[in-house]
């Protein structure tokens, strides 16, 4: 499939490939936000590329400014739009100490600073009836709204005052022909808007926008970062079983350990972790934690009783330790052709599967390394995620891929893979396919990576399992 085992060329093959996403959500440009700072991109800098590229297309236009501010990020880039307006006013929906970042608060001082000498007038509002000599003087005149109110960080229905300043908004522009309303890369709600000035990439809830690069590299989308992790779902839930429920499948008379791993792995994420392997091998399963199954014989056989047990989970995570054979063979087989939900394929599992026969559908999640990789044989690049480990990880499926940085050369023990395996099972349980292989490379790595500084090459898998909840308390 690939020419070369250098996985910066085998990334721009998958990426010449799979071709350029040219529209993303809100959420994937989070991500990349995310991940600009992540490579040491400083966010002041953009938000002040961002508020500069609003200002440059609004400049020249007639009438008086009036800049509607939310207390996040995009608040802030209508503070820097007020700045190079230098003539506006701005209307904070909040307090100014309800600012959620440094970024903006940093801006509306610079506000405050100016406002003295009247050329920026500042209202903060808790109230849409706060504003209601301002929605009197929009009923005629000319005036260029800017729409500064929420962007990619928007989630749901519109909580007060956003929702009747929009509305009002809305009555105002059917009323007064000469409003003109300009949206800060994603509109507030249902504003009808005349013009979206988005950043970076066009997104797909934007009606009728321009697209201004604001300095963001290339490579904040193609590398896995912080921004990944911060978008996951995890642990929402405080009711027992509802944060996701993973069973793991693997074990045989030869290898026992690696289910065990996976579980581990698994165990820091969701409530509930099973294990159905054959019974030498849950004889030797004495952690309370697991839900064991167990079957006579040497190897993992009884499809039926596999897919009975599987249908109360939400992951399934098949191949650590199951062994390669005849049996194996036709399990695994069966198995996967009949399981309709999310699969993670690891080591055995994966170099017994008759590709042919195989339908590389979207929630499923292969985990191989580079020589298990040689086994997987596909014409054009499936829908299913493929998270191929290496020095530096590559993730990718039809639609995406991205590199992951993290981890070190004391991973290269036996079992690591179990541990990611389970770990990216566990993500997948509550997340989408190629996000939750990319956290898990991610999150592996990184918890590797702090090893190495404490031990040296010196640590285990089980040092790994135990590393993850630092990991994710560090970056959620
Ligand atoms: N590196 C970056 O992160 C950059 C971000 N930029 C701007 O930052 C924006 C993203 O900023 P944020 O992540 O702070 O998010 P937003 O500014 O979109 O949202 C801010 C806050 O609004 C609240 N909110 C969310 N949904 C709501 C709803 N339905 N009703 C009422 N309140 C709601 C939430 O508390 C959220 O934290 C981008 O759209 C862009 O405009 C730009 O400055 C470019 C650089
Ligand atoms: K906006």
């Amino acid at each position: 499939m690939f020419r070369d085992d250098d996985e910066i060329k085998i990334f721009y093959e998958i990426k010449e490939k799979i071709g350029e996403k040219e529209v993303i959500s809100p959420k994937e440009m989070a991500i990349i936000d995310e991940n600009a700072e992540y490579l040491g991109i400083n966010r002041l800098m953009l938000m002040e590329n961002a508020g500069r590229a609003v200002y440059e297309e609004i400049k020249d236009k007639e009438g008086e400014f009036i800049i509607f501010c939310g207390v996040g990020n995009n608040g802030g880039d209508g503070f820097v739009v007020a700045r190079h307006l230098n003539k506006a006013t701005v209307i904070l929906l909040g307090k100014e100490d309800e600012i959620k970042t440094y970024e903006a608060r940093e801006n509306f001082k610079i506000l405050k600073n100016l406002s003295i000498f009247g050329n920026i007038k500042i209202r903060e509002i808790r109230h849409v009836n706060e504003i209601c000599d301002i929605f009197e003087r929009l009923k005629e005149g000319k005036y260029i709204i800017i729409d500064a109110m929420l962007g990619t960080g928007q989630r749901g229905e519109l909580r007060e005052p956003y929702k009747s300043v929009v509305s009002e908004l809305n009555k105002l522009k059917e009323r007064n022909k000469e409003l003109f309303i300009v949206s800060v890369d994603v509109e507030t709600g249902d504003l009808k808007i005349d013009l979206t000035v988005t950043f970076h990439k066009k997104k797909n809830l934007n009606k009728n926008a321009i697209i201004k690069d604001i300095g963001i590299p290339k490579e904040a989308e193609w590398i896995v970062g912080f921004g990944d992790i911060k978008a996951l779902n995890l642990i929402e839930n405080k009711h027992k079983g509802k944060n996701g429920k993973v069973l793991i499948i693997g074990g045989s008379k030869d290898y026992f350990g690696a289910p065990i791993l996976a579980g581990l792995a698994a165990l820091k994420i969701v409530d509930i972790v099973g294990i159905l392997s054959v019974d030498k091998v849950i004889r030797k399963i004495t952690h309370p934690e697991f839900i064991l199954y167990s079957l006579e014989g040497d190897y993992v056989n009884n499809v039926d009783y596999a897919l009975e047990v599987a249908d109360g989970y939400d992951v399934v995570v098949i191949g650590n330790g199951l062994s390669v054979n005849e049996k194996t063979k036709d399990f695994v087989n069966e198995f996967i052709n009949n399981y309709e939900k999310k699969l993670v394929i690891d080591a055995d599992a994966i170099k017994v599967i008759n590709y042919h026969k195989f339908d590389f559908r979207e929630d499923v999640i292969f985990t191989p390394h580079k020589k298990e990789f040689n086994y997987i044989k596909f014409s054009s690049i499936p829908e299913s995620t493929i998270l191929l480990k290496g020095k530096k990880d590559i993730i990718f499926n039809s639609k995406n891929v991205k590199i992951n940085l993290t981890g070190n050369k004391g991973m290269t023990k036996g079992g690591t893979g179990d541990v990611l395996a389970g770990l990216t099972g566990a993500i997948f349980a509550k997340n989408d396919p190629f996000i939750s292989a990319c956290s898990s490379a991610f999150i592996n790595g990184y918890a590797a990576d702090l090893l190495l500084k404490e031990k040296g090459s010196y640590y285990t898998p089980i040092d790994i399992i135990n590393k993850i909840p630092n990991v994710l308390r560090l970056i959620k």
